[in-house]
């Protein structure tokens, strides 16, 4: 018989897990994927069923890196009250040989991170030169890890959030040390802004193409339905649309499907050099979360924690 999976919790996770670390194995990752060679990375568009509002399945394989994990989420809508955030996740390492699962991780740190760590290289990649104002719409967990990332690699002169409501926007700014300029509607967040992440619940646009300004980034995280959107058309048929993923953005992305805009690359695409980063361009990251970004998130974790269970 297998021993017993070893169980990993939140704040194990935290300590472990480090952007430093984390981002050039997501840009080493990104990059495999992009090159569809199925012995570094096999990731198929996450299996996704209603009934629950959303039950997802995200599994990966990666040969060469020895890597056999799956995440299982839920993103449900957050009732007044309750103390759990909408998305629920934990991620699954499994003995690539024998399939038995060997760690039972939990997710929430890792999908913040690994969803902000991707942002921030698409804004490495696609922000425009000398980029000062950085604007956040939304103000949950995914607007808390962005930030984190965002003002550890780079520096911004301001940066601006706009929430559903001016509580919630103060309540985040609090949280960030005051150093965030709480603004009034979306469109006061991010006239003028070099650099804007989405990361809301929206289901209908929030950040239209008229306010932006010619050559911004904009890393686009939430909207993850067909039928969601988070971006306007003026914006999706303007812009270059780069992806994480095409596939999963044809599939899942109610801002590419319903605009009929096309994905020009993935990340991993400008990574390989394949694709050109059209920095000089407004340009969107439509993000929608890949399971090969847990994977490598997690066995970071895992290594670690297993160096350090070791020792003692
Ligand atoms: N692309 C990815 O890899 C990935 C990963 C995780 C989460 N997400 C998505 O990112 C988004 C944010 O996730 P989170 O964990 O921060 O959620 P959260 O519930 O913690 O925060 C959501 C934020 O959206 C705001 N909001 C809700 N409805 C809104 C509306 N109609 N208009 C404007 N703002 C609204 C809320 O006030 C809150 O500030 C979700 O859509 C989630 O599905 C994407
Ligand atoms: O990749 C993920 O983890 C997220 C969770 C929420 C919905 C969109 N995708």
């Amino acid at each position: 018989m297998a021993a017993a999976p070893v169980v990993i919790s939140q704040d194990e996770v935290r300590s472990l897990l480090r952007y430093r670390d984390l981002i050039p194995r997501l840009e080493d990752a990104l990059a495999k994927f992009s090159r569809r060679d199925s012995a570094d990375v096999i990731q198929p568009v996450r299996s996704t069923s209603d009934p629950i509002q959303y039950f997802g399945l995200m599994p990966t394989y990666m040969e060469n890196d020895g890597v056999l994990c799956t995440k299982v989420l839920c993103f449900y809508k957050r009732q007044a009250g309750s103390a759990l955030p909408s998305v629920q996740s934990t991620v699954l390492i499994l003995d690539p040989e024998y399939g038995n699962v060997q760690a039972v991780i939990d997710g929430e740190v890792i999908t913040g991170m690994r969803t902000a760590a991707a942002s921030a290289i698409s804004a490495k990649l696609l922000m425009p030169a000398r980029a000062e104002v950085l604007a956040i719409l939304g103000s949950g967990h995914q607007a808390r890890s962005h930030y984190s990332v965002f003002t550890e690699i780079f520096t911004f002169k301001e940066v601006r959030v706009w929430s559903q409501t001016r509580a919630s926007a103060e309540r985040f700014s609090d949280w960030a040390g005051g150093a965030v300029r709480v603004c009034g509607s979306a469109e006061e967040a991010v006239r003028g802004a070099d650099v804007i992440v989405t990361v809301t619940r929206a289901t209908e646009p929030v950040l239209l193409g008229q306010w932006i300004k010619p050559g911004a980034h904009v890393a686009a995280v939430g909207a993850c339905r067909p039928d969601w959107r988070e971006l306007d058309d003026a914006l999706m048929k303007e812009a270059v649309v780069y992806a994480d993923s095409k596939e999963g953005a044809k599939a899942e992305s109610g801002d590419i499907i319903l605009s009929g805009a096309e994905v020009f690359a993935e990340l991993g695409d400008i990574l390989n050099g394949t694709s050109p980063a059209h920095r000089e361009k407004t340009t969107v990251f439509k993000s929608l979360g890949m399971g090969l970004e847990d994977a490598v998130s997690a066995k970071l974790v895992f290594d670690r924690w297993r160096a350090k269970n070791s020792q003692t």
